[in-house]
């Protein structure tokens, strides 16, 4: 399994710095990073941050929540099948909300070759003090980039006073007090801090994670063992919490010979018949999924 952490935070707020300085430091312990840079617009700028050693995909058209997760897909697919790396670093642009860009990069069809180990926020805390004259929707898009976090980052605390990033701090942390949040310059985070990040739950892990371990944005892989009747399926999956927010992989259908492929989004279900036989396998993301009871397991797993 590959670790994959997804870094997240506004245009100009310190991700490429990060990105830079998370790959010097796995480098000095042996560790090989890979990496997927999404910008916007054609000109990769920021990929002059990352060495020639590091394996790079770059998505230049559009942002990885509106472009889908085809793209992404294809990347992942070339990096896994073409290249030798031990974890993946995925730079996302300033304008992705956190819970597309997880889902397009969590495919059922690497479930169990890459650990998504959470999302990591750089906060621009120069911009945090300024928020109020946002656009609604710009403001909405930073809270959510935190709020979604399981690391924050609040950088660029130089040009901020002692006071000042104290109140950063504290607000940041109303907004999410899950994430640990690190106060930085230049997004120097010390990368010991990422390992013990965890947004993945495996069916036989639902358990133990669920006793004392909180978190903000999760995602749960789950395995059918069995067949299941569409319309009882479908049922369980409207007596869901809203904290649901998308589920995707392949469904085991009573009577079908091939898991069906299944997408649900924004309260919508999608059916597409599967010409192969996929692994009955569905990635859940969302908030306490690990909590979540799944229809045919007859029990919490
Ligand atoms: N003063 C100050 N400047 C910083 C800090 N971190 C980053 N910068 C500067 O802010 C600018 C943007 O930094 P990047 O690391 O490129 O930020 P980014 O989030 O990748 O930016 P985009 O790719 O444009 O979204 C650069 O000029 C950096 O040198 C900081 O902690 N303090």
């Amino acid at each position: 399994m590959k670790d994959v952490y997804l870094l997240s935070g506004f245009l100009g707020s310190g991700k490429t710095s990060l990105l830079a300085h998370i790959i010097e430091q796995f480098k000095a312990e042996g560790i090989k990073p890979a990496v997927i840079m999404n910008e916007l617009g054609k000109l990769a700028f920021d990929s002059r941050a990352v060495d020639n050693e590091v394996p790079l995909k770059e998505m230049l058209e559009g942002c990885i929540c509106c472009t889908g997760s085809e793209k992404m897909e294809a990347q992942l697919q070339m990096l896994l099948e073409g290249e030798d790396f031990d974890v993946l670093l995925i730079e996302t642009t300033g304008a992705a909300h956190p819970v597309e860009a997880m889902d397009a990069v969590l495919s059922p069809l690497f479930a169990n070759k890459l650990n998504m180990k959470g999302i990591i926020t750089v906060a621009d805390c120069k911009r945090w003090l300024d928020r109020d004259n946002m656009t609604p929707q710009t403001r909405m898009l930073f809270l959510e980039q935190i709020k979604h976090a399981h690391l924050i980052v609040a950088n660029k605390i130089d040009l901020l006073t002692e006071e000042e990033t104290l109140t950063v701090t504290m607000q940041i942390q109303a907004l999410n007090d899950v994430a640990p949040i690190i106060q930085t310059s230049n997004s120097k985070l010390p990368i010991k801090l990422l390992k013990n990040m965890e947004a993945t739950f495996h069916d036989k892990e639902v358990h133990e994670a669920a006793i004392g371990k909180q978190l903000t944005l999760s995602s749960r892989l789950h395995t059918f063992q069995e067949g299941l009747h569409q319309e009882e399926f479908e049922e369980w999956v409207r007596s869901l919490p809203d904290t649901v927010y998308r589920m995707k992989g392949y469904v085991p259908l009573k009577g079908h010979k091939n898991p069906f492929l299944f997408q649900y989004a924004y309260g919508m279900v999608q059916w597409l018949p599967e010409y192969m036989k996929m692994p009955p396998q569905i990635v859940i993301i969302g908030e306490q999924v690990d909590k979540l009871e799944i229809i045919g397991s007859g029990r919490n797993d």
